[in-house]
């Protein structure tokens, strides 16, 4: 029997996680410790009845009273507020879900891992903001850090384990989202609704719209440079229409072992939950004939220019991650409030990262988290408009 919490149990990934729990019901496979959630208290409360959570909480103070409400009668305790998450990130459990969206997630993150607890990783801003912090924090509780991103938890299982210096170089692949085939032109007309549109993931909007940029990518580049110690040069991106394969890990003795499924998150989350073992999870088989044909473009970096700021990111190093995550998120607040155009986010986030190194440099101590916030705060402030 495994204990296990969700941290954004409410969002696309979370809900994806509480659907495969919600499988095993029964079997005595799960003990469910903590379900977090947001804004979503209908969703939330329901899921913590359904597992029959020990405690929900949500981060919004103001929304106690209403999560109390909806869990009157079920024995599901409930807390609210940034550090009722921290409290229930440090309640024993064996397997916590980090799914909330956003640097958000940085510190009940952190704080499971310094319990010693499994650390299965969907939010990719806390490992770019925090690398270091992160993985200092799994060494000291010889606690893990398992990928759950979709192509990160693609290297780990084409990796198999082998020693991290036989690979020559690993790739990513990106579908190119929502504009892939627009006209470069056009671009700086589309809508939230456009963006918000993903032509083959079903996803929370935030992360729909960084995959329409090319952010998520930027993102995930760094992500698998903290999670698997390469060098920036060995981690290459290739714009894959189809979504079948995840990711490639090439080796110095010229083999490649590609990593493919149907894109649908229950694989990765399935798998980091039954790791180190498998289980047969509710995933569509590949129909490879059905398909016909895979294909593969370069990635334009006029179209996406996240791509070359995160080079530049992993170059300058410091705290260059954790503002490069922060002045995306407040560009992305931006543009969804409709107070900024789709073309503007990267100039945006460019003209932060500029400003910021001018003033200090990138150089702060990237092993104390209220040191990234400081900075994570300062970028913010810097991007908004
Ligand atoms: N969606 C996907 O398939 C994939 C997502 N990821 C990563 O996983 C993470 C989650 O993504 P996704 O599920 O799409 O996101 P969603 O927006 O669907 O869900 C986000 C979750 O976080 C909660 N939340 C939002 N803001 C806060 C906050 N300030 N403090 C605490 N909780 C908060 C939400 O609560 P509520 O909704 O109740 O307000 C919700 O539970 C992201 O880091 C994303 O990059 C990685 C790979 C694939
Ligand atoms: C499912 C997942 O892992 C997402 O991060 C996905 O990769 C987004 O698709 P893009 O390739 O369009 O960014
Ligand atoms: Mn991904």
């Amino acid at each position: 029997m495994r204990r296990i919490s969700i941290f954004g149990a409410t969002g696309s990934v979370g809900a994806n996680c509480v659907d495969l729990i919600q499988r095993e019901m029964g079997s005595g496979a799960f003990q469910v410790v903590a379900l977090t959630g947001g804004r979503n208290i209908a969703r939330l409360a329901q899921m913590a009845r359904d597992l029959q959570a020990q405690i929900a909480v949500t981060a919004h103070d103001d929304l106690l009273g209403q999560l109390r409400d909806a869990l009157a009668g079920s024995g599901v305790e409930a807390a609210a507020g940034p550090a009722a998450l921290i409290e229930a990130a440090q309640r024993p459990a064996d397997w916590v879900l980090s799914a909330i969206v956003g640097a958000a997630g940085l510190a009940p993150g952190l704080a499971s891992l310094r319990r010693g607890n499994i650390l299965a990783l969907a939010n990719k801003e806390s490992l770019v903001c925090a690398g270091p912090l992160l993985r200092n924090a799994a060494a000291g509780q010889s606690a893990t850090i398992l990928p759950v991103d979709s192509e990160h938890s693609a290297v780990f299982q084409a990796l198999g384990g082998e020693n991290i210096d036989s690979v020559k170089s690993v790739t990513i692949t990106a579908s190119g989202g929502a504009f892939r085939d627009w006209p470069l032109e056009r671009l700086a007309a589309a809508t939230v609704a456009e963006a918000s549109t993903h032509p083959n993931w079903a996803m929370g909007q935030r992360i729909t719209i960084d995959s329409a940029s090319m952010f998520n990518k930027a993102l995930e580049v760094i992500e698998a440079k903290e999670l698997f110690g390469l060098r920036p040069d060995q981690i290459k991106v290739i714009v894959h229409p189809e979504s079948i394969i995840h990711a490639m890990v090439s080796h110095i003795d010229g083999g490649t072992i590609a990593h493919m499924g149907a894109p649908d998150m229950r694989h990765a989350i399935g798998y980091a939950l039954n790791w180190p073992n498998r289980g047969v999870l509710p995933v569509a088989d590949l129909d490879l004939a059905a398909l016909g044909r895979l294909t593969f473009r370069e990635p334009d970096e006029t179209r996406w220019p996240a791509l070359r700021l995160a080079r530049e990111v992993m170059q300058a190093g410091g705290m260059a991650g954790a503002v490069f995550n922060a002045a995306k998120e407040q560009a992305l607040d931006d543009f969804i409030a409709g107070r900024m155009a789709f073309t503007d986010m990267a100039p945006r986030v460019e003209s932060t990262l500029s400003a910021l190194s001018a003033q200090s440099g990138f150089s702060a101590d990237p092993h104390d988290l209220d040191t990234v916030l400081q900075w994570d705060r300062a970028a913010r402030q810097e991007a908004a408009i």
